[in-house]
């Protein structure tokens, strides 16, 4: 399989300080599942903001879905993103819509009709454990179940890559494996994954994980799994 995404010597600096991110080079193979760990502070969520296209480098190359995304112009942005589902680490929810209608949001977003998104979502709802919940505004939710509905709406639509920012940092053991069982059925349609985590009882449990490991912005390779040939346009 190829690779989804790719890195060339990239590099992020946000304002005029030292370097958050350097050389960062790798491809993700489309498929795969990637765990990225590393100490507070060493950048993971910055490579993941690159990632899902929040932030653009200061150098380098990023190619995406086999397009240059550092010299594509803003306007073709949205579309990208639409095939990237992303779990902030401060989860994002729509305020002023209820948990049923922000699972929903992708696939309204996606022109899915009501009659044919009704069991998806409420499905997807009663997985992560919230099928009594759906009609809460997440102001009313608790820390946990906002990260539920949170993984539930980057996971709903299936989409091509999915970035997850400490997916797991507020709920308990029983419902982390819940999740992981989510991400692992993603992971077997065919969705890539990034997981960016502190949570050693998450990183064990997804045994088939390629691990990642930044410090102080420079990327390690523990176990060798982002070793490809660059794949180059001809
Ligand atoms: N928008 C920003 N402007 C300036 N500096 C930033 C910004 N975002 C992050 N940084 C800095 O970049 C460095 C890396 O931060 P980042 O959040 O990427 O690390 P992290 O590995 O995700 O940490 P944690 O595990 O604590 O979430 C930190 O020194 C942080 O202060």
């Amino acid at each position: 399989m190829g690779g989804i995404v790719q890195f060339d010597n990239v590099g992020l600096r946000y304002g005029t300080g030292a370097e958050t991110l350097s050389d960062i080079s790798f491809t993700l193979a489309a498929g795969a599942f990637y765990v990225l760990t590393g100490p507070s502070g060493a950048g993971k969520t910055s490579l993941l903001k690159l990632l899902y296209l929040a932030q653009r480098p200061s150098r380098g190359l990023i190619q995406l879905f086999g397009e240059d995304i550092v010299t594509m112009p803003r306007s073709r942005l949205p579309g990208f993103r639409r095939r990237i589902g992303v779990v902030f680490q401060d989860f994002r929810l729509v305020p002023y819509l209820s948990a049923y209608d922000n699972v929903a949001l992708p696939l309204r977003v996606a022109g899915v009709s009501e009659r044919e998104l009704d069991e998806p979502v409420r499905e997807m709802l009663a997985w992560v454990g919230l099928a009594n919940r759906a009609a809460a505004r997440p102001a009313t939710l608790s820390g946990g179940e906002q990260q539920r509905v949170a993984i539930a709406r980057a996971v709903i639509g299936r989409p091509e890559l999915l970035v997850a920012d400490e997916p797991t940092g507020n709920v308990d053991p029983e419902m982390a494996g819940r999740l992981i069982h989510l991400f692992d059925a993603l992971n077997k349609l065919g969705t890539t994954i990034v997981v960016a985590t502190h949570d050693a009882h998450l990183i064990n449990r997804i045994g088939h994980a390629r691990m990642m490991r930044l410090d102080r912005g420079r990327l390690e390779d523990p176990t060798g799994a982002l070793r490809h040939p660059p794949t180059r346009p001809a």
